[in-house]
């Protein structure tokens, strides 16, 4: 099974290109397309998933054009948009009945489908409620499911794991790592920790085109020996942050640990440390820590 995006470009009317002479060759297994808000990553996703076609450049599935010829595709493909919808007035169960319908699945096979997700993404107890009052962890699980309605042989996910709680998130990790073994399964997140234990491959995007593509190992090698562990006092700290891009900082009873990216030591001191992909990300995307919202300010 083979998905290819061979030099996409996306142009929206009156923009700059949203997706930039892209190209990407995925085959069975996890791919995580990593990048910051803006990088492209949902207009890729929906120009895979057919939803929308690109400016130019060709999609293939299997050898088939799937431009041309989506249905191919879109018989074996379960899809999570990052702006998913549902109606309010209607319960889990009923959405999903609606939904298996509306793919052509039997009544039948669709009612026990349809109990297994619900069991699966933990919704059995909330089944029968409306909705509208669901929450935005629950929401995000109901379109889960109805991305997995039809056993899909494509999986393509964007920020599946937006609004879930922590044990939520390795639990839906693990479950899209589980159908990677004989499925293409495409997830797109801004935030380095959703992929990096269960990814093995690894694409970084921003600004519409693709940075980096390898395994989380031949990532790291790209920056062995750039990443530097100082500590300091805060108003060193503060100066390091202007001068280099900075992906860590922690208080100490010593002094600020700051962890930064340098061709060569930034202090007499500094020590050289193994890089995360953490490291890797800010290294392509420089200021993208800001987004991940996870980087604590430097203490003034
Ligand atoms: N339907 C649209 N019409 C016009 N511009 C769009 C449309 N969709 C996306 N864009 C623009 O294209 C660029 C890429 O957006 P896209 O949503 O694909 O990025 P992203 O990496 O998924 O970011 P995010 O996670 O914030 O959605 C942005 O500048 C965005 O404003």
């Amino acid at each position: 099974m083979q998905l290819e995006l061979i030099d996409v470009t996306k142009v929206y009317r009156g923009q700059k290109r949203a997706i930039d002479g892209l190209t990407l060759r995925i085959g069975t297994g996890l791919l995580g397309l990593l990048g910051p808000n803006g990088a492209g990553k949902s207009s890729l996703l929906r120009i895979a998933a057919t939803v929308t076609r690109p400016s130019s450049g060709r999609i293939l599935f299997n050898g088939t054009d799937v431009v041309a010829r989506p249905n191919e595709l879109r018989q074996t493909l379960g899809f999570l948009p990052q702006d998913f919808g549902v109606y309010p007035h209607l319960s889990a169960r009923e959405f999903l009945s609606y939904l298996a319908a509306v793919k052509g699945l039997s009544a039948r096979s669709a009612r026990s489908r349809i109990d297994e997700l619900l069991e699966l993404v933990n919704l059995t107890e909330a089944a029968k409620r409306p909705l509208g009052g669901y929450s935005g962890g629950m929401l995000r699980r109901v379109g889960i499911a109805q991305a997995l309605l039809a056993d899909p042989r494509v999986i393509i996910v964007d920020e599946p794991t937006a609004g879930l709680d922590p044990e939520e998130r390795v639990r839906f990790r693990n479950l899209l790592s589980d159908l990677a073994a004989d499925r293409i399964v495409l997830l797109s997140t801004h935030i380095v920790s959703d992929i990096e234990s269960v990814s093995n491959d690894i694409a970084i995007m921003a600004q519409g085109r693709l940075r980096r593509r390898g395994t989380p190992e031949e990532l790291l090698g790209t920056m062995t020996g750039q990443v530097w562990e100082t500590v300091v006092g805060p108003a060193e700290a503060a100066q390091l942050q202007a001068r280099y891009v900075v992906s860590r900082t922690v208080r100490t009873t010593a002094g600020v640990r700051v962890r930064l990216l340098s061709g060569g030591p930034p202090t007499a001191d500094a020590i050289a440390v193994p890089p995360d992909l953490e490291d890797v990300y800010l290294g392509v995307v420089p200021g993208s820590g800001a987004s991940t919202g996870e980087l604590p300010a430097v203490p003034r």
